[in-house]
């Protein structure tokens, strides 16, 4: 997959991208990252790549044509055709689902604003979709790009060894994680549950598939009503409930 970020600060992605799992993608050559500085594409002595606002008001806004002209350039990279998604709160919410859809995508460019934002006009004619990563305000979209680009490479085939799988992801079915446990067995802080030292795959799993639908119960119960429960979900749900009737 090809992700190109188009940024005042390319380096911040870069180096967002370099650390993990996106840094292995990337030397897997599952991911590739470009960067592209709307400064780079400003006219004039100071290439200016903001203006301050028509009607006043505080703050600037980012020119149309440094922008334009730096997707244009993105574009022109490479011959496969790449949607234009803009950061902001303004866009439809990054859920585990829409990762996965975008980790599908052969490209995808990343458009970052910073000061107020950009000339409607620049979204109006080159933004095919406006994503947000959480209902608050950043000073630039470039942490949400990075957001966006970890969520989509470790997606990626081959980016997580079987250990590391992303199956079991939280969300995944749209519920959360279960708890996880690793050595030692005793801890001043407790004990492992021993149904995970038992050996008994079914159990394990059992267990698992509980403690992440009542967590979701407990945690997120507006997303227990969007996850396609089993029969034999709604009965480890109950099972998990019960616990709180006593
Ligand atoms: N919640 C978000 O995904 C998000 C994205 C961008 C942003 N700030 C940018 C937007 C235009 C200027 C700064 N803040 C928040």
């Amino acid at each position: 997959m090809r992700i190109d970020v188009i940024t005042l600060f390319p380096d911040f992605i870069a180096q967002c991208a370099a650390f993990g799992v996106t840094g292995r993608a990337g030397e897997r050559g599952l991911l590739s990252l470009h960067g592209w500085n709307p400064r780079d594409y400003a006219e004039g002595n100071y290439r200016r790549v903001d203006e301050r606002p028509f009607g006043g008001g505080p703050g600037m806004v980012m020119l149309i044509d440094p922008l334009r002209a730096a997707i244009e350039a993105a574009r022109a990279a490479d011959p496969v055709p790449a949607k234009v998604i803009y950061l902001t709160p303004q866009g439809a919410p990054l859920t585990q689902a829409k990762a996965r859809e975008l980790a599908a995508r052969e490209r995808v460019i990343l458009l970052c604003g910073r000061y107020e934002g950009i000339d409607e006009r620049l979204i109006e004619a080159e933004v095919d979709e406006e994503l947000s990563i959480g209902d608050y305000v950043l000073s630039g979209g470039e942490l949400a790009a990075a957001v966006v680009v970890d969520a989509v490479a470790r997606l990626q085939e081959g980016a997580l060894s079987d250990a590391e799988s992303a199956e079991q992801d939280s969300f995944e079915g749209g519920v959360l994680d279960c708890p996880h446990y690793t050595r030692p067995v005793e801890h001043e802080l407790g004990r492992v549950p021993d149904v995970l030292l038992s050996g008994n795959h079914a159990d394990i799993a059992r267990w698992r598939r509980k403690e992440s639908l009542g967590r979701t119960w407990q945690r997120r119960p507006d997303l227990l009503d969007e996850a396609a429960l089993t029969q034999a979900d709604h009965k480890l749900l109950d099972e998990y409930r019960a616990r709180f009737a006593e």
